[in-house]
């Protein structure tokens, strides 16, 4: 196990960061010592690391940070998004020597070892990120210890690792029981929301606004979902290739058909644009971060929105298109790079958003849409 003393870290073991373009990067290990394999992005969220590192959309990424010091807060058992760190690595430039937070519980450095996470520090995360950019996101691996081999043996070995294109994830991270997270007050409706990577957060948003959230497995049926007598149904966040899955766009389809109220976030509105006919694809490195400008076109509003995707939907930003379910528009789009970031459907009620209004971490500017859900489910009943 490594600590996280000036002293130790000097000793910690080297380590390499191997691209598939060849491009190399060398440091010292951070957390785990071994080697992994993922899809390498960045987050450019100057907080909330533990939420990052708990997000299931994260399984098979090695996430790199542009925020220079990361670990300055330890680790809580507070901020965790889900049971364990998802990410498949992590690449820091300077961790904390010192950790200081009045709830920190443990540094940074041990919780990886302990959840046997392999990381690599002194990375220069900049010089890294802006490679990404031009290039996009691409293979990686990370290997550390007093005896690696060379690097091209370590390079052949990253070719051979799995793409994130194409990849089917959510049954991997998503829950296998059913369980609910109950009203937080009095019980005013309740949700069916399928589990394809979820964070922890998004039924507590649901839950503060009285709203009994039965979490069900990816794999839920149509049948699964009515079982709960569900006023509304929700489709979550979460890891892989949206174009491959066909089931849960299925169950979305014949939610649809009944015109019972929905919502979706990330890679449920990816499969809100599939279930509606649109397709996805893959952006060259994504957005993720909590510092994304977003504008709710029916308002004109600009928000500050939290993000983590690396796929998105093609749909027209300029036209009400028409679906198999009536008329549908894009309702948010990503200021950045004009990036369809929300569907409505204007003849029933549905709608979702690519980015992360649970907003952990994050800013609240979003918490708006968990309303909107409840408005819709409300105006069903009326
Ligand atoms: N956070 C998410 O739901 C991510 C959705 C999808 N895996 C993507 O990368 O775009």
């Amino acid at each position: 196990m490594t600590t996280s003393t000036r002293g130790a870290r000097t000793q910690a073991a080297p380590a390499v960061l191997v691209l598939e373009d060849g491009r190399i990067f060398r440091g010292r290990s951070y957390g785990a010592v071994g080697e992994t394999f993922g899809e390498a992005v960045f987050s450019t969220g100057m907080t909330g690391y533990q939420e990052t590192l708990t997000d299931p959309s994260y399984h098979r990424q090695v996430v790199v940070m542009t925020a220079p010091h990361v670990g300055n807060t330890g680790v809580n058992d507070e901020d965790p998004e889900s049971g364990q760190i998802w990410v498949a690595g992590y690449v820091v430039r300077d961790p904390a020597r010192v950790p200081s937070n009045w709830r920190a519980k443990r540094t940074l450095d041990e919780e990886l070892a302990n959840q046997g996470v392999v990381g690599i520090s002194g990375v220069d995360t900049r010089a890294l990120t802006r490679h990404l950019r031009e290039r996009g996101a691409m293979r990686v691996g990370i290997f550390s210890g007093e005896k690696v081999a060379d690097d091209a043996a370590l390079l052949a070995r990253v070719k051979e690792a799995p793409q994130m294109k194409g990849a089917n994830l959510s049954a991997e991270v998503a829950t296998k029981e059913a369980y609910v997270v109950p009203a937080i007050g009095t019980k005013k409706f309740t949700v069916a929301a399928v589990d394809l990577g979820i964070k922890g957060m998004t039924p507590h948003r649901m839950a503060e606004r009285g709203i009994e959230v039965h979490v069900l497995p990816a794999t839920a049926t149509v049948e699964d979902v009515y079982a709960v007598n569900p006023d509304g149904v929700f489709f979550s966040n979460g890891p892989g290739d949206p174009a491959t899955a066909d089931g849960p766009v299925a169950v979305m389809q014949a939610v649809l058909e009944r015109r019972t109220p929905l919502f979706g976030i990330c890679f449920g509105n990816q499969i809100l644009g599939r279930a509606l006919g649109f397709g996805t694809y893959k952006l060259k490195y994504g957005h993720r971060g909590i510092n994304q400008p977003v504008q709710d076109r029916t308002t004109g509003k600009v928000e500050v929105t939290a993000h983590n995707h690396g796929f998105a939907v093609d749909a027209p930003l300029d036209k009400v298109s028409d679906t198999p379910f009536g008329r549908a528009e894009v309702s948010h789009v990503c200021l950045n790079d004009q990036v369809v970031e929300g569907l409505q459907l204007l003849d029933q009620p549905a709608f979702s958003v690519q980015y992360h209004p649970e907003a952990a971490a994050g800013p609240h500017d979003a918490a708006y849409l968990f309303d909107r859900f409840v408005s819709l489910m409300e105006a069903e009943r009326a």
